[in-house]
């Protein structure tokens, strides 16, 4: 379904928006008033809400966790889940002598200030000795310091 958008566009920049449906043709026709205002229209199609499913992953576990919430938070009409990881923070040393295997490049890492563009946000951290692992608690969650209120 897509939207038309009307605005009306005052020169002291003010303007108002009203949003109904309509038919999906395109329409942007700009008018100027008696009072100078301008009137515009325009088709507009509907965001989807975006889901952040954020995830840290060793071994896949919680990677292959996250592949599944996203398919299945997409199963909701409109919604739309983006994978995003944790950027790693162990050496590569530490890597290979944990034997973890090499990861895809298909899901971007997310940096804390990122988060406040999500419209809602699912988390995903291995368990390391009866906590969230020390990249997601110390590497990365905390941060996020005042964007946690938001
Ligand atoms: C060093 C280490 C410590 C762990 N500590 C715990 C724990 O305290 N409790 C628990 O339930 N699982 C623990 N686990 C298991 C992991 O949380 C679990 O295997 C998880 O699925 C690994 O996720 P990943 O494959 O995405 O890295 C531990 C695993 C490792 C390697």
């Amino acid at each position: 379904m897509k939207l038309l958008q009307r605005s009306w566009v005052l020169p002291e920049q003010k303007h108002s928006t009203s949003v109904i449906q309509s038919d999906p043709d395109p329409i942007q026709t700009p008018e100027t008033n008696s009072d100078h205002s301008i009137r515009i229209e325009q088709v507009v199609e509907p965001r989807k809400l975006r889901i952040f499913i954020v995830y840290y992953s060793l071994y896949g576990h919680v990677e292959s966790l996250a592949r599944n919430i996203k398919t299945r938070v997409e199963e909701i009409d409109e919604v739309e889940g983006v994978l995003f990881r944790v950027p790693e923070t162990l050496s590569f040393e530490t890597l290979t002598t944990m034997k973890v295997p090499v990861k895809g490049d298909d899901v971007p890492e997310i940096l804390p200030e990122e988060l406040v563009e999500a419209d809602g946000l699912l988390f995903g951290f291995p368990t390391r000795w009866v906590v969230a692992g020390s990249d997601e608690r110390g590497g990365w969650w905390w941060p996020t310091g005042g964007d946690r209120r938001r």
